[in-house]
């Protein structure tokens, strides 16, 4: 028995880094809900191969070369979808990078670019898609932060302050927009393997150390990430709010 409120039919989404990785498979998983995808990266073949995808489920897909540290990118997406009227339902601010370096040695161009690639553009996205939201009557936005944000990790003070930021600016914006009907929520992941961090994943050590402290005893697997996507991003969460769900195998409650 499905139940209609997780549907995505007649919605339309944008996900940003839906080239690869975990904006690719929530594409496609908002795709195979009935969702048409507005798709957004800086690379167009793989935005291509993506959208070739999402159009075999019987979606449309909208392709923006773009990047979203660049306001005027972003300024663009708006004004061509707003000239297309096309009606956001859904956004999936997913772009996102780091530079795994440690404080002492951390640059002010590594800094800036980790910055403007995980958090800032996620603010610019949401406010441009909450005016356009708060005129429809509502909508759905999901940053994806990372267990990063909740925990340390030795993955770079940065990328944690970003992702750290990412879920308080959720229960800012949740708190600002509720009234509008507009669900601002976030998604934790753990490890995934994907192109940001498959390197890390082949080292064996590596792995075991990141098992040790994973009561699943295993990465995630993209599917793993594709129903909560679909689920906060469908009716079925309409009255969930400034929340952040951790996709973790259990990571961020192992205690000893
Ligand atoms: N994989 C994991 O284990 C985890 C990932 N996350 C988060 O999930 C999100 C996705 O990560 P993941 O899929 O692993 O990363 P990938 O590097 O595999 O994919 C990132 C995507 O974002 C796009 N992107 C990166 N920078 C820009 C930019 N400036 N402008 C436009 N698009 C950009 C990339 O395309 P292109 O380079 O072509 O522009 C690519 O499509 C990130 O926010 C990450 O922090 C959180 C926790 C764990
Ligand atoms: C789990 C983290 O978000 C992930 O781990 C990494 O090495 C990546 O750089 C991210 O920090």
């Amino acid at each position: 028995m499905y139940l209609p409120s997780f549907s995505l039919k007649g919605k339309t989404a944008l996900v940003t880094g839906a080239g690869r990785g975990i904006g690719h498979a929530i594409a496609i998983g908002y795709a195979e809900a009935g969702a048409d995808v507005v798709i957004v990266s800086r690379t167009q073949s793989d935005l291509e191969k993506t959208a070739e995808i999402i159009e075999s489920k019987g979606s449309k897909a909208y392709i923006f070369e773009a990047d979203v540290t660049n306001k005027d990118h972003i300024e663009k997406i708006f004004e061509t979808l707003d000239s297309k009227k096309i009606r956001l339902d859904i956004l999936v601010n997913n772009a996102g990078m780091n530079i795994r370096s440690k404080a002492m040695d951390v640059s002010d161009e590594e800094w800036n670019t980790i910055m403007n690639t995980n958090l800032r553009s996620a603010f610019w996205f949401s406010q441009k898609a909450g005016k356009r939201m708060k005129e429809a009557g509502g909508g759905k936005i999901i940053t994806i932060s990372s267990v990063a944000g909740h925990v340390a990790l030795r993955t770079g003070v940065v990328y944690a302050s970003t992702k750290a930021a990412i879920i308080q600016m959720t229960k800012n914006l949740a708190l600002e927009w509720g009234e509008y009907g507009i669900n601002v929520n976030s998604i934790g992941p753990w490890y995934f393997k994907t192109p940001l961090t498959e390197k890390l994943l082949a080292n064996e050590e590596y792995l075991n150390d990141i098992l040790a402290v994973t009561p699943q005893k295993r990465v995630g697997e993209l599917p793993d990430l594709v129903g909560p996507a679909v689920f906060l991003a469908s009716e079925a969460s309409n009255y969930v709010n400034g929340q952040t769900l951790f996709v973790d195998g259990g990571m961020t409650i192992q205690g000893f």
